[in-house]
């Protein structure tokens, strides 16, 4: 994702702002909660002018104690208002923020694997967590700070040129020419702010993906070079945020010089005009009152032009995320929802996108419902990107892939994920309930037929041992353990095809044997396709594929090539030491 600038806001924009807007209901509390907070402070100079007034022409103390006592109410009442906005503003915010973080992640979650290629967790959660929250922010700053600070500059115009038009005109015009001069300056303020933002994600997006390769970072002495790295662009971040900060400094700097100018403008017209006898004393502190009210609702108006900058930039970027859309376009023809999946390869070619390299090329095979598949070739010939054609996680660039004799570019995407299954070597555990993480959060089928197919996989024993049930947070598994849960949640699933990449490579001796009694089990009845470098684990499948840089290079009964003195399945397997 590019970091965008308010000008080029994609059509989706205003779906990220539907989202962000109040419900109508809260509309009137708001209302009038805001009206509040504006009126009350305006009546403040009167009654100061009353009491300045009163005090000179010799009135009782009783009588400017009342005085007093009603701007004591008046100051009260007005920052209790202001009291009741904020938190309006701030759970209308919390709302807003919530509805949009569950749309993206729901998105995000929803983008295939070639999004997710391009953008890293680190950047996607910048993206969900801070552009939201600045989004937020401003919603809450825009009620507060924008509408309130705005409708208070309007009354004290308003009020001074009743009091006296010509001062009135004056501070309306010095009102324009401040408000003209700041909306000049905020151009400056938005492509930093843009900036900013962006270095921000890079930097949480190389954070991330430097914390998940801790292992292989220590395990290889990367530690050292891996900081220096993270050091260049926490600097950029640094270098972006101070020329930002720099900016919103000169721009404070220059709004405090004019409105000390403007206050001194205003004493001068206030003096010239109590001499001509036009203006009581009172009159002229109401106006020096009025006129000092106008500088902190513009304070607050530049800080929020910086933060709507911010803002626009971040619903800018919610909006690309948004526009995205799965570049595999979802088929309407589902599955046979029973029974083992066939499974044909017609003539399928793959090359990643972005690259030349053709990584799979004129692949023929077919499986018949029921029938195993073992998967062999070496490092890189293809086998893995195979399994995600199979799995529609990508579409070939030439050819078809067909599962229960439907072409995958047709297929109903839920029947798909239900009818087919994987488990590779890297399993995914959640921080969740032992429950959650065998359903993936899905609804729960009933304890019992959890425990059965955890029975199925050799973890009953494991599962009847935990002191909270399935309930409880899982505990940390070994790796086969682990691998042992993902051939659970493949059963949980009952599905007709199952892939298994490589998913006892990692395992030692004993527990392979367990993850192979399970695999057998789940095999049973079902179409299978294993990928595996230890061919011992292949003992049992009908049919060998050997790929070679993307091709097969051979196919048959695993048996006719076992026996088979020249076959490059027989080869692999004595090199290997498995007995044919
Ligand atoms: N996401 C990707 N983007 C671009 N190229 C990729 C991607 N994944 C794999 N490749 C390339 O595709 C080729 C085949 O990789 P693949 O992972 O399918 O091989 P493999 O046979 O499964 O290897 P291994 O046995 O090491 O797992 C390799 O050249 C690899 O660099």
């Amino acid at each position: 994702m590019t970091p965008s600038t308010p000008g080029n806001l994609s059509p989706d924009t205003s779906s990220v702002l539907r989202l962000l807007l109040p419900s109508w209901r809260a509309a009137p509390a708001l209302i009038g909660a805001v009206s509040a907070a504006t009126a009350l402070p305006l009546a403040a100079p009167q009654v100061t002018r009353w009491f300045v007034d009163d005090a000179m022409g010799g009135a009782s103390i009783r009588h400017l104690t009342l005085i007093a006592a009603g701007y004591l109410v008046l100051a009260v009442a007005g920052q209790a208002a202001r009291t009741v906005t904020a938190w309006l503003a701030g759970r209308l915010a919390w709302d807003g923020s919530n509805r949009l973080r569950e749309r993206l992640t729901g998105h995000a979650l929803h983008l295939d694997l070639a999004f997710h290629g391009r953008h890293t967790p680190g950047e996607l959660i910048e993206r969900v967590d801070g552009d939201v929250v600045a989004v937020a922010d401003f919603v809450v700053a825009f009620l507060l700070d924008v509408v309130a600070g705005v409708l208070l500059l309007a009354g004290v115009v308003v009020a001074v040129l009743l009091v006296d038009w010509r001062i009135g005109l004056a501070l309306l015009a010095y009102c324009l020419v401040i408000g003209y001069g700041m909306a000049r300056a905020q151009r400056l303020a938005v492509p930093s702010a843009a900036r900013s933002r962006a270095a921000s994600a890079a930097l949480f997006g190389a954070l991330e993906e430097r914390l998940a390769g801790a292992e292989d970072l220590r395990a290889n002495g990367a530690g050292a070079h891996t900081v220096r790295r993270f050091h260049q662009v926490s600097a950029a971040l640094f270098r972006a945020e101070h020329r930002d900060a720099r900016i919103g400094t000169v721009l404070l700097a220059g709004t405090s010089v004019a409105f000390a100018a403007g206050t001194a403008i205003m004493l001068g017209l206030a003096a010239w005009t109590m001499r001509s006898g036009a203006l009581t004393v009172g009159t002229a502190v109401l106006l020096l009152q009025y006129t000092m009210m106008v500088r902190a609702p513009f304070e607050r108006l530049i800080d929020q032009i910086r933060q709507y900058q911010a803002a626009l930039a971040g619903v800018a970027r919610i909006a690309g995320l948004l526009a995205e859309r799965p570049a595999l376009t979802p088929g309407t023809r589902p599955l046979p929802p029973t029974g083992p999946l066939g499974l044909d390869l017609d003539g399928v070619g793959f090359t990643y996108p972005g690259d030349d390299e053709q990584v799979l090329s004129g692949v023929r095979l077919r499986l018949a419902p029921g029938e195993t598949l073992g998967l062999v070739g070496r490092t890189g010939s293809g086998k893995t990107t195979l399994a995600r054609l199979v799995l529609r996680l990508h579409d070939p660039v030439q050819g078809a892939v067909l599962v229960g004799g439907v072409d995958l570019r047709e297929a109903e995407p839920h029947s798909l994920r239900r009818r087919a299954g994987v488990v590779t070597q890297d399993v995914q555990l959640f921080r969740a309930s032992v429950r959650d993480n065998l359903t993936l959060f899905r609804p729960s089928p009933g304890d019992e037929r959890l425990m059965g197919v955890l029975g199925e996989v050799g973890l009953g024993a494991w599962a009847a041992s935990l002191p909270g049930g399935l309930d409880a947070e899982l505990p940390e598994l070994s790796a086969g353990e682990a691998q042992l849960l993902a051939f659970a949640r493949v059963f949980l699933a009952d599905p007709g095809l199952v892939v298994l990449d490589e998913a006892s490579s990692r395992l030692d001796p004993a527990t392979e044997r367990r993850a192979e009694a399970a695999v057998a089990r789940l095999l049973e009845g079902r179409t299978g396709v294993i990928i595996a470098h230890r061919l011992s684990s292949l003992a049992r499948v009908d049919t060998i594929a050997v790929l070679d840089r993307g091709k097969i290079v051979e196919y048959g009964p695993r048996a006719h090539l076992a026996a088979d003195p020249h076959s490059r399945f027989g080869h692999l397997l004595d090199l290997a030491g498995v007995s044919r």
